[in-house]
């Protein structure tokens, strides 16, 4: 029988090839007047460019963005943005950049306009992170949703091929979780399907062809229904996993995602068998966790944590930091068993095929 809740939540989502050139139209249909554009500093150019665009509208650049948005930052940007007059920001570039966008908002309530060239999610979502003195944290508040986005497939035609692929499967992860999420509902659920097919859709035509303008469109249409995912339904172990990881032995976030997620989907698919099966369907494999484990490797992305710095004498005290905090999982955590998960993700091994469920 089912049995859910819905609520939505407010986003004004403009999706083309070119839209970067609607952003003054957008700023002014908020009711804004001076836009900052906030950036990382590689993305000084195509920051300028979108200040260029705005013309009077802009506020000027700020491109102090940095990843897991250290509170000085945020610090620094809030009182940019209030010496130059914003009434808005725009946050163009990755999870990273939109991060900063949402720490200004959460203490001032500055409108954000989100323009993602990542496949991350995070534009999607009223989920800020904010680290201080070492220790991220994270919160869901409504005010620092972004108003609008703009999802525009040229700005992640120069992402290179490897971070195009651990980002798309970092918004994967978003979807796979939703699909057994605890406060779950149909909506999401197709939302995630469809999300995880775009993308491995999309990342393995980018792999192919960098610069295909389709491809790259396939991946942010993903990467815009898995970071609804996100927003709208609560994460599980795989993202409990990742952010002890990433927070406490600073592993990059999409690479640890991407290595995890296979052996995440292992432990959970007895739990949760219709889920595995419509993930494994959206990525045309016949099972969910091996399925992920071969797209990831059949697109060169890592999939063992030693690969990407993780110290094999670390793996007990990320178990430790996993069990005394953990997320709601739809398998009950066995500290015996998420041991074996963090060894054989440390290794890289090939989850075990598992019988059931199939996708067919
Ligand atoms: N709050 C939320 O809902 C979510 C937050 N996040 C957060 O976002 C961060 C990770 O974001 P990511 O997008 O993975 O990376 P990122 O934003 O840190 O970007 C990584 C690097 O790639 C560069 N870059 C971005 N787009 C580019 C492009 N099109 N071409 C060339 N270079 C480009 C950036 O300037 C940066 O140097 C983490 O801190 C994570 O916690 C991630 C997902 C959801
Ligand atoms: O840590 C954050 O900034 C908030 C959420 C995420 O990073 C989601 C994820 O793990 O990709």
């Amino acid at each position: 029988m089912r049995e859910f809740v819905f609520v939505g939540q407010p986003a004004r989502v403009v999706f083309a090839v070119g839209s970067l050139r609607r952003l003054a139209r957008e700023v002014e249909a908020i009711g804004a007047r001076r836009a900052l554009v906030l950036c990382t500093p590689q993305q000084a150019d195509v920051a300028q460019a979108a200040s260029d665009l705005l013309g009077p509208a802009s506020a000027g650049v700020f491109s102090g963005a940095e990843m897991h948005v250290p509170i000085e930052a945020a610090r620094r940007a809030r009182q940019h943005a209030s010496e130059v007059g914003a009434d808005c920001a725009v946050a163009i570039g990755g999870g990273s950049t939109v991060g900063l966008g949402k720490a200004i908002a959460l203490e001032s309530g500055l409108p954000i306009i989100a323009v993602p060239t990542t496949y991350a999610g995070s534009e999607m979502t009223p989920i800020y992170g904010i680290t201080e003195a070492g220790v991220k944290k994270t919160g869901r508040e409504l005010r620092v949703l972004p108003r609008t986005v703009l999802y525009d497939p040229e700005l992640s035609q120069h992402l290179p091929v490897p971070m195009s692929v651990v980002s798309g499967i970092n918004a994967i992860a978003h979807a796979a979780e939703g699909l057994y999420a605890q406060d779950g509902n149909p909506v999401m659920s197709m939302m995630a399907q469809e999300g995880i097919r775009a993308l491995a859709q999309g990342l393995r035509a980018v792999r192919r062809s960098p610069g295909d303008m389709a491809a790259r469109s396939d991946c942010l249409y993903g990467a815009w229904l898995c970071g609804s995912v996100l927003g709208h339904v609560g994460m599980a172990l795989h993202h409990k996993l990742c952010h002890t990881l990433g927070g406490s032995f600073e592993l990059p976030h999409a690479q640890t995602h991407t290595v995890v997620l296979p052996h995440a989907l292992a432990y959970n698919a007895a739990a949760a068998p219709q889920a595995m099966v419509r993930i494994a369907a959206a990525v045309g494999a016949p099972d969910a966790a091996t399925g992920l484990f071969d797209l990831a490797r059949e697109l060169g992305a890592p999939t063992a944590l030693r690969e990407i710095g993780m110290p094999r004498e670390g793996l007990q005290r990320a178990l430790e930091l996993a069990l005394a905090n953990p997320y709601w999982n739809p398998r009950p955590l066995q500290a015996d068993a998420l041991a074996r998960l963090l060894d054989d993700a440390w290794a890289g091994v090939r989850p075990q095929d598992s019988s059931f469920p199939r996708s067919t």
